[in-house]
């Protein structure tokens, strides 16, 4: 199981998308993560496919798609044609969770299933197989740059106890308030994808923060008591 970064651009200057996205991509980032707001699931507007379309014009590094929409169903044939790799949905938006999943699937791309902090893990339990993605938001979604919800830890660790248990190498991705003081707790858990927007962006030299995150988290997992299950792989 390897450590992966995915910066969050949602606290980015969006009159200079392009170049920011061309920096990350050199300095060494997994994936670029585009938080969708709908201004109903959650009360923050974003963007939408177009954007995602026209980043996909100027690199081609995968791009992580966060679904904070209702009924989000409705978006995923035009993020496909855009050539996101993966789409993540927040399982309260979906009435049909496992069909929602199983679309994002026939479409070619990557499912994951996103939890708000008070969202149980027992609504995985019968669909765990069949993610590649599990999203735990470490903040209420909705803004960039708000503290870790401590609790979520916990969750974090039944998530990855979950995961092994299921035989699943699905990535377990936290979501919000991940800098210097939360990262190695959070990996420490269980958490392997590691969306990072406020506290990367603003840093000068981007190369070099993605570096240190990296071996932050890497030191955690190399300590972790999770990392082991996952030997051989
Ligand atoms: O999904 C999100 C908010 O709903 C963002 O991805 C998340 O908050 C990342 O930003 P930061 O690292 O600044 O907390």
């Amino acid at each position: 199981m390897s450590i992966k970064i995915a910066p969050s651009i949602l606290t980015a200057d969006f009159s200079n998308l392009g170049a920011l996205i061309n920096k990350l991509e050199s300095g060494g980032a997994d994936d670029i993560h585009l938080d969708i707001m709908d201004g109903k699931f959650v009360p923050n507007l974003t963007f939408g496919p177009l954007i995602a379309a026209s980043l996909r014009e100027v690199t081609s590094f995968p791009l992580d798609v966060h679904l904070m929409v209702e009924a989000p169903e409705r978006y995923f044939s035009a993020f496909a044609k855009a050539g996101v790799k993966s789409l993540t949905i927040h399982s309260e938006t979906c009435q049909h969770l496992y069909r929602s999943v199983q679309l994002i699937k026939e479409m070619g791309l990557k499912a994951g299933v996103a939890l708000n902090p008070a969202t149980p893990l027992s609504v995985l339990e019968y669909i765990i197989q069949d993610l590649d993605l599990v999203l735990i938001m470490t903040v209420n979604p909705g803004w960039g740059g708000q503290e870790f919800i401590p609790a979520m830890n916990r969750k974090i660790r039944e998530l990855r106890e979950m995961l092994i248990d299921s035989g699943s190498s699905a990535d377990l991705q936290v979501d919000g308030g991940i800098n210097s003081r939360t990262i190695k707790a959070a990996v420490d858990c269980g958490a392997n994808s590691l969306v990072i927007g406020s506290a990367l962006l603003k840093e000068q030299d981007l190369t070099k923060a993605i570096k240190d995150y990296r071996s932050l988290a890497e030191e955690a997992l190399v300590g972790s008591w999770w990392h082991r299950a996952y030997q051989g792989e």
